[in-house]
């Protein structure tokens, strides 16, 4: 080869090593053994490790911590198939554990990172060694995650009643209709509490709609401390109220029905100028095969809640 044509073709292999050296990502190249054969600056600036202390070296002797079944999982195909396998930090948040220090995303306490692995064919042909790139992903990860993290608390608010801190009438309902397609495959017992404080319009006008609202929640309050893991409870209108009991026949709803009466009518609400007392009407209505649409189970629970209110108030009724 000519003079001219290597000093040109050792230039551009000595800028190659120069652009490996300084590219920002971590470039490890590794033989069939996993032993290192190239160890970019960015590697040993977030590693702490130089060049001298790892080359010739096996990976999983210097990083002990490397999920090793899965890293060869990943390269073996590399081997074998001569075709690059990709890794990402939603399946992994990283591989080797890097500290992260970048002002803006300072909540992330490691360097998320993608991965690609290639495969290098020596002059036969074959897969002697592999590439594997180590793309700091950090940014992008932090942002998805406090993306996703905004979704769910936005979706948390939107099913969550302001003033009683109990479901909204949208999200309750679409758990009644869960309820009821439940009921419908599996015949687990559930059921309905439909419940409203009784002379509530005279509340508001002899006190004031403040004092209203602070009936209201602490009604809600002694629902909420009544309730199980598994029973939903929702405002359903103004001053209505319904809690939907799983796995509960009419007669466990009745006794909570009754009980959660006891609990309000000994309640003394506290307001600024004075205590007041109310009590509550319960209708209670347990799923049964006859009721065809979760709009008649509440009517059928509506019905116990009118009887109620009909016969004096401050009881709980069973319907049918
Ligand atoms: N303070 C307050 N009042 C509300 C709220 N929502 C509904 N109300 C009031 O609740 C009252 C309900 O009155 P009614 O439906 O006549 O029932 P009631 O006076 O409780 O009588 P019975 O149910 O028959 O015992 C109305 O005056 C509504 O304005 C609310 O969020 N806050």
């Amino acid at each position: 080869m000519p003079d001219r044509e290597l000093n040109s073709l050792l230039k551009d292999v000595h800028w190659l090593m120069d652009i490996l050296q300084n590219i920002d990502v971590g470039l490890v190249v590794m033989d069939r053994d996993y032993n290192i054969s190239l160890w970019n600056q960015f590697m040993q600036n977030h590693s702490g490790k130089f060049p001298e202390g790892v080359l010739e070296r096996n990976i999983f002797e210097l990083f002990p911590d490397l999920p090793q079944d899965w890293f060869r999982r990943k390269c073996e195909p590399v081997f074998l198939l001569q075709s690059a396998t990709f890794t990402t930090w939603e399946q992994r948040p990283y591989l080797f554990h890097f500290p992260h220090y970048r002002p803006i995303t300072g909540t992330a306490r490691f360097m998320y990172q993608n991965c690609t692995i290639l495969p290098l064919l020596d002059t036969q042909g074959n897969v002697s060694h592999i590439c594997l790139i180590v793309y700091d992903v950090t940014d992008t990860a932090v942002n998805k995650r406090a993306q996703i993290e905004a979704n769910q608390q936005l979706q948390a608010l939107s099913r969550i009643d302001h003033l009683t801190q109990l479901y909204n009438r949208g999200y309750w309902e679409q758990n009644l209709h869960q309820e009821f397609l439940r009921f419908d495959r599996y015949e687990i017992p559930a059921t309905l509490i439909l419940f409203d404080i009784d002379h509530f319009k005279k509340v508001n006008d002899t006190h004031g709609h403040t004092v209203g609202d602070e009936v209201i929640r602490q009604v809600s309050q002694c629902l909420r401390e009544q309730l199980r893991e598994t029973d939903i409870a929702g405002r359903y209108g103004g001053e209505e109220f319904g809690v939907i009991l799983t796995a509960t026949t009419q007669e466990g709803g009745l006794d909570f029905a009754e009980r959660l009466r006891r609990t309000v009518e000994q309640k003394a609400i506290q307001t600024d100028r004075q205590q007041i007392h109310v009590t509550i009407s319960l209708g209670v209505c347990e799923l049964a095969a006859d009721i065809k649409t979760e709009q008649e189970w509440l009517q059928l629970a509506d019905q116990g809640l009118y009887y109620c209110k009909e016969h004096g108030r401050n009881q709980s009724r069973c319907y049918p």
